[in-house]
């Protein structure tokens, strides 16, 4: 069994590779970072830290690897023959694979297995996403007969894989948790096997708990971390009022989540409970400028806070917390991100009303849209200070 797995990084190493190695998958990595890939395919093994309550050491060996960007004829020629396909390349970057993936169908034998693709990225419906861009780069799309040779299955991964130390090389140290689940309907009767990962009727439920519990909690901390000067994300948790900023969302998303998917209160509490203990992992090294990247990404219609806010208030249900993390995410400011300047920019130059019609996609009727251009305004205020 072979998968092409595009992306090498945290995710794509710590977490698909290695759950797709142990399912006795020969993973064929494609990343464009010529460095990465050169020692990835340089090498025969790493090892992947898991560490926590629960550390444990794996070791991946068997795999490949190819540079997408400059060798992309032998990319498509592996996806050709491939079982599956997998990407942990950041949402936004999934329309630069899909071409890749839509010339390997098209060379893609009919008499194959169709190609199962899945997208592994942090958003709702991430492969639904991919699959339209692959649709959009085939002749005659949905009606092409390369179209048929693959089924697409949306997916939850969760694992906090923090960025590796200076001179970790390919191994990666990752925490000792992890969790993947996947439609299982598109594949009807021949699901992949993956022994690691579980297969569910309903995704929804499971990736808007994992987006708006894990997602929305981690990146509170950051934003919140990252205004009082904290370096790591358990130092962050450990300031009484950054703390408190996370419970009061986790309140808020768990209102949500108990009353859209009728999840029992008291085991979404421990699911929270659990994640606020995963955040501070003392064992793992992570911090506020990872977790809180691409901000304007993390601000936008579906994600991880407009998203459950834009459902609670047309529940007529609280948001406060929610508004003052998205307050907190306009004041991320991290050298490294450029988004972040991009999200000044906006704030410099867009009016509130601007702001939040074309960043956050609320429309001036939505009951979210006066909460919403405030928190704008009290940042646009705050930065002229
Ligand atoms: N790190 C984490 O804890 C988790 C990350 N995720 C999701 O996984 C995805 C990847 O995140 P990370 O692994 O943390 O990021 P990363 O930055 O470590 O890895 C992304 C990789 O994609 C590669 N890449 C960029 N453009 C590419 C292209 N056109 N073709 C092929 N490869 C390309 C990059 O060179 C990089 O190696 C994101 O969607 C993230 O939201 C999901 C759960 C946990
Ligand atoms: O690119 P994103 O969405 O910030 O993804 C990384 C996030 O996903 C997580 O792994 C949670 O699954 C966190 O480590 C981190 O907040």
């Amino acid at each position: 069994m072979k998968a092409v797995h595009f992306g090498a990084g945290n995710i794509g190493r710590g977490f698909v590779g290695l759950i797709l190695h142990d399912a006795g998958y020969e993973v064929v990595f494609a990343d464009v970072n010529a460095e990465l890939i050169d020692a990835l395919a340089a090498s025969t093994s790493y090892q992947v830290r898991a560490v926590g309550e629960n550390s444990s050491t794996r070791t991946v060996t068997g795999y490949r690897a190819f540079n997408s960007g400059t060798d992309e004829e032998a990319v498509v020629a592996e996806i050709a023959t491939a079982d599956i396909v997998t990407t942990a390349v950041g949402p936004n970057i999934l329309r630069f694979v899909a071409p890749v993936i839509a010339r390997g169908l098209s060379q893609r034998s009919p008499d194959r297995a169709p190609l199962q693709v899945m997208a592994c990225e942090n958003a709702i419906n991430a492969t639904d996403a991919l699959k339209a861009e692959i649709v959009g780069r085939l002749d005659g799309g949905e009606t092409s007969p390369a179209f048929a040779r693959a089924v697409f299955a949306n997916t939850a991964v969760d694992r906090i894989v923090p960025n590796q130390e200076p001179g970790a090389g390919l191994d990666v140290t990752v925490e000792d948790f992890f969790e993947w689940a996947i439609e299982a309907g598109p594949f009807g009767a021949t699901p992949p096997v993956i022994p690691d990962a579980h297969f569910v009727p309903d995704l929804a439920p499971y990736i808007e708990r994992k987006l708006f519990t894990v997602n929305t909690g981690h990146a509170t901390a950051a934003y919140h971390g990252w205004i009082e000067g904290a370096s790591t994300l358990a130092d962050a948790l450990s300031i009484p009022a950054v703390f408190t900023e996370v419970k009061a969302v986790l309140a808020e998303t768990k209102a949500l989540l108990v009353a859209k998917h009728e999840f029992d209160p008291a085991t979404q509490e421990a699911y929270l409970e659990k994640n606020l203990a995963r955040f501070a992992n003392p064992y793992l090294t992570d911090t506020p400028e990872r977790v809180g990247r691409q901000p304007l990404r993390k601000i936008s219609r579906h994600e991880r806070f407009i998203g459950p806010a834009a459902e609670l208030a047309e529940r007529g249900l609280p948001t406060a917390a929610l508004l003052r993390a998205v307050g907190a995410a306009l004041r991320f400011d991290a050298p490294s991100d450029p988004q972040s300047a991009e999200l000044a920019t906006l704030l410099d130059t867009l009016t509130p009303e601007q702001f939040v019609e074309q960043v956050s996609g609320i429309e001036p009727a939505h009951p979210l849209y006066p909460g919403l251009v405030a928190t704008v305004r009290s940042v646009v205020a705050f930065r002229s200070e």
